[in-house]
């Protein structure tokens, strides 16, 4: 049972949270800081509780509220959620089903009524060991009228999951909407699934340091549980998340934290060595690393951004790779004028735009509730000018690849129709071919059960445990 004054601190850290003026991470660091006495354990138990107060934040909102007119104090109210979310997290499977698969996620609401019992049965179990002077009378109270309401609810409906919608979905509804249409109920339940667990500890093996099995041995030989990722050549999955703050082969750059999504990213952009290819969005730098280790330190890399902050880490990570092949540029825009130097002499582009960053829901649950609807269209008109700034760039037979981390398709599959219908010289690349000669052709959905996927690659958390990333691939013709 989580103590009394862990849940009043995961409700005093709720509550900031829910300000949503700055990421739920930041927030998260700032307020630790601020607590130096938490204990390691306590810590963990802060973060993950309110992570899963943000994965569930509809339900956990909707149950903190029922039975309670007039409206509770806000003290009150988040010590609620905080109780829940300690709840739901010693109840909710944490980890994807094994084997990790498409038919592993049910095409069902996640929150059954049998679950949803469970953690209210928990909160009520442990809310009765409280002192009286810790409001135990009343918090039973209002959790066995929590569990009378989904009792009803249940016998009145005769489902597995009555609770409401957007309990099940807990997204705002202007984007559950628009996510149902896009993936059709067979995947979009599945899809909530798995944005609903925490994203494994991915890490790319620098090539250019040891191959991946001898890395792997490293590790293993530090006590460091690890294995290949599934699909990704260069990837290491760590299953229980250590810390790899000290770590030397952090500090050496043997090792990188990066999703295997972003790993296959960069290795369907196909960098060759020798060539001239420029990471166009290339922010801190996590595709730059990847692409430069393709190229084997040979050709030459721009590294583009508009942001100098982000561009600015790029540098520490540049020195521990290895690579000498990269030149890093902040952008005045995408019009940039400085790139009419590399206007038609570059072999291949990556694209890696920004975006609402949907794909990364399960690290930043709390992005959902960031975004804006207006945002979308603001959005994809940028990417549509980054891309055609892009396109520019290419030499005839040079390669423009378009990706976001967004599972909206106004952000992907729009894009490449809109940019399709301005420059009919750029030639869709087919996936499955290429796919093949990488050994990833299994990574490409039946395309009757993925409504509307045929301009792009989409890899999503529930088929490849990955965040969900959009891939587009175009052959500038001669
Ligand atoms: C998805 S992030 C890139 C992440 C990066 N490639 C990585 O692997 O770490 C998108 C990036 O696009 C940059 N950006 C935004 N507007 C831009 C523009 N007009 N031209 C170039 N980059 C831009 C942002 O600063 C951000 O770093």
């Amino acid at each position: 049972m989580p103590p009394h004054f862990l849940l009043t601190t995961t409700g005093a850290l709720l509550q900031r949270i829910a300000r949503f003026e700055e990421p739920a991470n930041a927030v998260l660091l700032q307020f630790l800081k601020a607590h130096p006495r938490l204990g390691v354990r306590e810590r963990q138990q802060l973060g993950n509780a309110a992570f899963t107060a943000l994965r569930f934040w509809r339900l956990l909102q909707y149950w903190a509220k029922l039975g309670s007119t007039p409206q509770l104090p806000d003290a009150q109210h988040f010590e609620r959620l905080a109780l829940l979310s300690h709840a739901l997290l010693a109840q909710y499977p944490q980890q994807p089903p094994a084997p990790a698969a498409q038919a592993a996620y049910p095409a069902a609401a996640p929150i059954t009524d049998a679950l949803a019992r469970a953690v209210l049965q928990q909160a009520r179990d442990w809310a009765g060991q409280w002192p009286q002077e810790d409001g135990s009378a009343a918090a039973q109270q209002w959790l066995g009228h929590c569990i009378d309401a989904l009792q009803a609810e249940g016998a009145a409906t005769g489902q597995a999951s009555s609770l409401p919608l957007a309990c099940q979905h807990n997204l705002p509804d202007w984007l559950a909407e628009k996510l149902l249409s896009a993936y059709g109920t067979a995947h979009f339940w599945p899809l909530m699934h798995a944005l609903r667990q925490s994203a494994p500890l991915d890490l790319r093996v620098n090539l250019l340091a040891h191959k991946r099995q001898i890395v792997q041995h490293m590790l293993q030989e530090q006590g460091i549980a690890c294995e290949p990722t599934p699909h990704s050549p260069w990837g290491l999955r760590l299953p229980g998340k250590p810390s790899l703050r000290q770590n030397p082969l952090m500090h050496n750059g043997t090792l990188e934290v990066q999703d295997e999504g972003s790993q296959l990213l960069a290795l369907l952009s196909e960098a060759k060595r020798g060539e001239t290819v420029v990471d166009f969005c290339a922010g801190a730098g996590g595709k730059t690393l990847a692409l430069g280790a393709m190229m084997r330190d040979s050709g030459r890399l721009y590294a583009f951004d508009t942001s100098a902050h982000r561009l600015a880490r790029l540098q520490p990570r540049l020195q521990r790779s290895g690579l000498h092949n990269v030149h890093a540029m902040v952008l005045q825009s995408e019009a940039d004028a400085r790139l009419q130097r590399l206007h038609g002499k570059v072999d291949r582009v990556l694209v890696d735009a920004p975006c609402s960053g949907l794909g990364t829901l399960r690290r930043h649950p709390d992005l959902a509730w960031h975004l804006p609807a207006e945002e979308i269209p603001r959005l994809q008109a940028l990417q549509l000018r980054i891309l055609s700034a892009a396109a520019a760039l290419l030499k005839p037979g040079g390669h423009l690849i378009y990706a976001t981390c967004s599972l909206l398709p106004d952000e992907n599959e729009a894009v490449c129709q809109l940019f399709a219908n301005k420059r009919p010289q750029f030639a869709q690349e087919s996936w499955p071919p290429l796919l093949e000669k990488h050994g990833l052709a299994h990574l490409l959905p039946n395309p009757n059960t993925l409504p509307g996927r045929t301009q792009g690659l989409m890899l999503l958390p529930h088929l490849h445990q990955t965040d969900g990333f959009f891939i587009a691939r175009w052959r500038k013709q001669g």
